[in-house]
């Protein structure tokens, strides 16, 4: 058979691979309790957290987004006539990683690419996702069923997310045009998830010189910033800010948080803020909460307009870059060296990460699509 026909060979299957979140009351303790277990979060932060999701009827937007994104990959796949099993699976929630690997295996599949909901480098988007692999394939192992897993590479510098993110940032920017003229003290803020400095520092290829995490996304959104002056005529600074720090006060955490942020900003005369949650991929509860419901209510009593751009969901760039990178991972699979288009940067992450990447600083457990 040759690779035109079978365009995804050596893969026979397709693993959406998540974070998973709750979808009724009773379901938000053993979520949190999952998600947090053995990571020394405050009891306070998590009956804190617990009231936000309670807050949206105890079901989080995540799972519905990932079964549209799910929907939308089948739909690019089959218009590029790939007919290749797609499957999801979650570390927090049903459907469990493991569950589907066993899924996968019933029908058939034995060699699966993965795609991570998470486009960036560090222990909690990218090495634990390797972790929840490599438990997966050793739980089903232990049932007799053995299944091959690779991923794509972190993709927060693949034109798909960062063309999608560039287009809805500009659209935002330019829906708060007056005749044309740009409001009184508009400024641009780029936000991700909050993350221990150690994590930070540590993010990376173990022989780089760290802080990959951050680098990834003050790239991102300095090209962004660029693109938005260059299309708009304007004069943007962009600048990163945090949301959804959890760890305890004495432990340092990526900053400003976006609320502190906002407070010295509406000090320095500042009148609209464009918020873009570049860090994350879909309007999930870090977004409809810590950005949309706590954030804005700053914003409010700031007297603050907070205008928020969309994250990236099932935009059609977006959707069409993940299968492009599905099928360069596949053609590194088969030996072959596809182009590895990269904006913003000129360096592409490499498919399979690099020993020491992104190391579990509590308990290092093995990891799925690395060299160690
Ligand atoms: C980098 C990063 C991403 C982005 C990459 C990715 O997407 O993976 C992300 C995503 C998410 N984080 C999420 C939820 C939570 N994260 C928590 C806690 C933590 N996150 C961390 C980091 C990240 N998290 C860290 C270092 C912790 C501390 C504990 C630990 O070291 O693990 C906690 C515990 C309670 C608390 O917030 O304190 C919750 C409930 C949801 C689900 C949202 C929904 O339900 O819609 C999503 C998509
Ligand atoms: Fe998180």
């Amino acid at each position: 058979m040759t690779t035109d026909e079978r365009p995804l060979d050596p893969y026979d299957g397709i693993l959406l691979l998540s974070f998973g979140g709750p979808e009724k009351p009773e379901d938000v303790l053993p979520f949190l309790r999952r998600v947090t277990a053995g990571r020394n979060i405050p009891d306070e932060r998590l009956a804190e957290v617990g009231e936000h999701y309670y807050g949206f009827g105890g079901r989080s937007p995540i799972n519905d987004q990932n079964r549209a994104l799910l929907a939308a990959l089948r739909a690019e796949l089959d218009r590029r006539g790939i007919d290749t099993p797609l499957v999801w699976g979650n570390r927090n929630f049903t459907p469990f990683t493991t569950d589907t690997l066993e899924q996968a295996h019933d029908l058939g599949l034995r060699r699966l690419v993965t795609v991570v909901t998470s486009a960036y480098s560090s222990y909690s988007s990218c090495r634990q996702y390797r972790e929840d692999l490599a438990a997966a394939q050793q739980a089903v192992a232990e049932a007799g069923l053995a299944v091959e897993i690779d991923k794509v590479r972190p993709y927060s510098n693949h034109p798909g997310f960062a063309r999608a993110n560039t287009r809805l940032v500009t659209e935002a920017v330019r829906r708060t045009l007056r005749d044309g003229a740009l409001p009184a003290g508009i400024r641009l803020l780029f936000v991700t998830h909050s993350i221990p400095t150690a994590m930070d520092d540590t993010s990376g290829p173990g022989d780089s010189e760290g802080n990959a995490y951050s680098r990834q996304h003050i790239a991102l959104g300095a090209a962004i910033t660029d693109e938005v002056n260059a299309t708009l005529d304007t004069d943007f600074t962009g600048e990163l800010v945090f949301c959804s720090r959890s760890g305890p006060p004495s432990q340092p955490w990526l900053e400003p948080d976006i609320n502190d942020r906002l407070e010295e900003l509406a000090q320095e005369g500042a009148q609209v803020v464009v918020v873009a949650p570049i860090g994350f991929v879909s309007d999930h509860m870090e977004v409809v909460y810590d950005l949309d419901t706590e954030a804005a209510a700053t914003a409010e009593r700031l007297g603050l307009r907070l205008v928020r751009v969309p994250t990236v969901g099932v935009d059609p760039e977006f959707v069409s870059g993940l299968v492009d990178l599905v099928l360069e991972r596949a053609a590194q699979a088969r030996g072959e060296e596809p182009p590895t288009p990269v904006w913003p940067g000129r360096e592409a992450m490499p498919s399979t990460c690099a020993p020491g990447c992104c190391p579990n600083l509590r308990d290092a457990r093995p990891a799925l699509c690395g060299r160690d």
